[in-house]
Formats: C-alpha cells, structure tokens, sequence
C-alpha cells in the first residue's frame, strides 16, 4: 500500500530506504527509480529543450547523473555542472554509467538543481552559493530534485539567506517537511512525487486528505446537529464573526453568551444572543461545545469567564484573547479536549506558558498538544495541526488573500461549529481549516471576512 500523503524526516525516509534494501533493493536500483521518475517529469515538463544537471558529492548528486543518462536516451542534449566529485560509491557508479565530461558552467534551457537533497549538513559555501545562482539565473525554467540546495529538509529553514526560486520541485520517495513548511516552501513552485516504492511510515507526519463531509440525517434538528455557545467578551464583534461563520460549518444551533452588562451589540438574526449571568447560561445541558476567546479581552472578568467555561469540561474551542490567558492549571482534570488555534505569536506565548521551549514548531505542536491534552492548529501559510497521541498533519496551503482581519475569527468560528456536530477535535480542526480554505479559493482575490463567511456554504458543498 502506497502512503503518497506521508511525510517524512530525512532519518525516516533513509530508514524507509533501508527497510527497502532489507526487503532487497539496493541503493543502486533505488536511485535508478528515483532518478528515471524525475527524468520523466522534466521530460514531461521540458520536452527535448536543452538541460543543465548540476551534481553535488553525494546521492543527490547521484540522482542528477542518473537523470541525465535518461534524458541523453530521450534525445535531450544535456550538459553536467559537477563542482564537487561524487563521494558515494553508487553516485561515483552513477557518473560513470552517464559516460559523459562535466563542463564549468553552461546557459541552457532547463535547470537541474541536484546539489544536495537530505544530506545537506550546513549552508552552502559561497562558491557553491555563487554557482548555484549563476546556473538558475542562466536558465529559465527551474528544477529541484528532492529539495531545493540549501533547505533543511526536516524543518523548512533555509540554510543559506538567498536562495533560487524554482518552478518545480521533484520529491524522492516521500514528502519532506521543507516541502510544505515555510519559508523553503515558499521555494518549490509545483511540487511532484517519485514513487519508490516507501510504503507507509508507522507515526510518520502526513498532508492531511480533503475531508468527506455529509448533509444531516432526515430526522436531524438544530439540536441534534449540535449547538454552539460562542462566548462574548469586551469586543463582541470578533464573536459575532465567529457565530457568523459557524452556521455555516455545519452546527444546527449557534448562540452568543454575553454579559449582563457588556456593551450592546446586534449579530445575524439566526444567530441568538443570550445576556445573564455566564454561571446560569452555560449550565444547559444542551450545548455541545464552547468557542472562547475572540473579542474576550485580558481583564480579570474575560479570565474569569475562561476560567469558568474551561471548568465546564466541555469540547472547547480557544482562540485569540483565551490563548493569551491560558494557563495549565486552568485546564486541571478536564477530560473533554480543547482545541487552540494560535498564530505565531500565540504559539510562542502557549510554549512558555506550558514550557515547551527550546524545540522546531513541528516538536513544539506535537508536544504542546500534549500538555493541553488535546489538539493544536498552528496557523500560518503552512498550517500545522498537532494532536495529543497522533503525529502531526500539514495542512495544504490556502490562498493567501487570507491574511485579513477577521479570517482567524472566523476559522475558529468553524472548527467551533465542526466540534459541536460532534466530530473528534481533531477531525474538527482539519474540517474547520478545510472549509476556510476552500471558502477563500471560492471568495476568490480581495475578499473581506463577510464575503468570506459567504462562501462558506459553497466550500462545504465541496466536500458533500
Ligand atoms: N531517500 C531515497 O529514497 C533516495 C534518496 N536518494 C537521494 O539521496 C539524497 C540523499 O543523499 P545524501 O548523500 O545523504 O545527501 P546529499 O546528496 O544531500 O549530500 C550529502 C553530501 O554532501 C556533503 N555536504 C553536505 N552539506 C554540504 C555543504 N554545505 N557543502 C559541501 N558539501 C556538503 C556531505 O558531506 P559531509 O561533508 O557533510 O560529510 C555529503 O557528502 C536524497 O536527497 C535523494 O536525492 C537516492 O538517490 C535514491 C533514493
Ligand atoms: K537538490
């Protein structure tokens, strides 16, 4: 069985490479997959235009000499930059079986960056640096195999501070993390996969898979299909936003719970907004789920009012001004998970409150979902979703028009309201970031938060 979504560290794809070598490959014949897999794809992509392979000392390097014996037998001509003799023996077999003289430097059409793929150790030096932008500005369409030069595979974090932009990227094996975390994501341009056979990786990391949502049952109502209390603080607004957008996300029922005395404010009329005292309106049996946290604000009452619907032990959503406030002793003896959905600057503040520090995000996700107990949505370009006792989910990347006001409440709005339909918090979260990506690609460019609420409905026909 194949695991195409899987992603891997560099030390699980060279332990899925050995299992393949146990199980009777060899290095040789792995590279001679890999390295005809890319061929085909810049075939594919290049047809017979002129190449420029440029081959490091190791087995990416080996790759690139692979790649250009299976394109001379295309019919393309093609030059080899080699700065560095091949260090491996199978790279060195490799070089040899391609039969051909490096030259210096060469201006063609194509480039094939196979400088270094896992192995790279540390930043470029500024020879290699200088020939590797020589060669991608010399050419015009660019080509990465495995990863592009000068990216840590493991954590997305360039090497070296400038590095070519390429046009696609041809992944080995398996997905790396580079693939989809910034900024070396920002790098790849279209990515493709070489299957080589890695069947699936136990604990491994994968791209978390469109989800397959459904319509309510035919004796369905708006209790049965959940009902969400989103918790009102010192700005409304941002609630009412978040309200906004759960009813759209599937929920049957979504009220706002607000304080006797906090200020007036109106939302949709579908949405019902419930004034008292939070200790009576959060004792009704029937709510499935709290949102607390957009507008509640950092006085001592918003702390309070975190406190008290954290003390409730039921499934809750903490966004914005609750992840400010969160502390471990507030979440004691819960056993009903919470879902935290920080931005950057949340996450940093969540690992010192909860002294994970000290770690990559991808350690520091998994380990902070343990220590709430539940499940983590690191926002961002490359949204990272940890959960207690599962490994971590990349989710694809959304469209960028993204970054507006009001997007965050309203992705907390609709993991909120996935929760309260009764899906498992982590379920919740990758269904949540689903339908508030695929309503920004429907939003289409420039849209505000209300169109992009509007285009809620029409995501969630998406998954049907
Ligand atoms: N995973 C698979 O299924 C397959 C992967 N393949 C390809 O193999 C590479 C990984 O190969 P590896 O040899 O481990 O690593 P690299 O090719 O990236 O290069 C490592 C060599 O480069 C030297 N190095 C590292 N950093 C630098 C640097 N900054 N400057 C100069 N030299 C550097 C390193 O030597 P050290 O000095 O660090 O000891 C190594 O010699 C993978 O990415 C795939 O492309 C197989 O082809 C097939 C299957
Ligand atoms: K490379």
């Amino acid at each position: 069985m194949r695991a195409p979504e899987q992603i891997l560290t560099a030390e699980q794809m060279q332990a899925a490479e050995q299992r393949l070598i146990d199980g009777g490959e060899t290095v040789e014949s792995l590279m001679e997959t890999a390295g005809a897999g890319a061929a085909a794809y810049v075939y594919r992509a290049c047809g017979t235009r002129s190449v420029t392979v440029l081959c490091g000392p190791g087995n990416n390097g080996g790759d690139g000499y692979v790649i250009a014996r299976h394109l001379q037998a295309r019919g393309v001509e093609v030059q080899v930059v080699a700065p560095l003799d091949p260090a491996t023996d199978v790279a060195k077999a490799a070089r040899v079986a391609w039969g051909g003289t490096p030259v210096e430097t060469a201006s063609e059409a194509v480039f094939v960056d196979c400088l270094f793929g896992t192995g790279l150790g540390r930043p470029l030096d500024d020879d290699l640096l200088g020939l590797l932008h020589k060669l991608a500005e010399a050419h015009d369409y660019r080509i990465a195999v495995d990863l592009p030069s000068g990216v840590d595979s493991d954590s997305g974090e360039l090497l070296n501070d400038a590095l070519p932009q390429y046009d696609c990227t041809i992944a080995l094996g398996a997905w790396k993390f580079s693939h989809w975390l910034m900024p070396a994501m920002d790098l790849m341009g279209t990515r493709k996969l070489v299957d080589i056979g890695v069947g699936p990786v136990s604990s491994a990391a994968h791209l978390s898979r469109a989800p397959k949502l459904t319509a309510p049952p035919r004796d369905a109502h708006k209790y049965s299909r959940g009902l969400l209390c989103v918790i009102a603080g010192d700005m409304p607004g941002a609630s009412v936003l978040a309200a906004s957008a759960a009813r759209h996300g599937g929920a049957g029922y979504v009220k706002i719970l607000a304080a006797e005395e906090s200020q007036y404010f109106t939302a949709p009329h579908d949405v019902v907004i419930e004034r008292g005292s939070l200790y009576d309106l959060v004792s009704d049996r029937r709510i499935d789920a709290f949102l607390v946290g957009p507008g509640l604000g950092l006085s001592d009452q918003a702390r309070a009012r975190l406190d008290w619907v954290l003390a409730c032990d039921i499934p809750t959503v903490c966004d914005a001004d609750a992840l400010t406030l969160l502390e471990p002793s507030m979440i004691e003896g819960r056993d009903c998970p919470i879902i935290a959905t920080p931005h950057a600057g949340e996450l940093d503040r969540l690992a010192n409150a909860f002294e994970a520090t000290g770690m990559d995000r991808v350690e520091m996700i998994s380990e902070l979902a343990e220590d709430i107990e539940g499940v983590l949505v690191a926002k961002g370009p490359d949204t990272l979703i940890g959960s207690a006792g599962s490994a971590p989910v990349i989710m694809p990347p959304a469209p960028s028009w993204l970054s507006t006001a009001g997007t965050g409440d309203i992705l907390a709005g609709l993991i909120a309201s996935r929760l309260a339909t009764g899906a498992s918090s982590r379920k919740a979260a990758e269904q949540g970031c689903w339908l508030h990506g695929e309503a920004a690609r429907i939003a289409g460019p420039a849209f505000s938060a209300e169109q992009l609420v509007e285009a809620v409905p029409a995501a969630y026909s998406a998954f049907l």
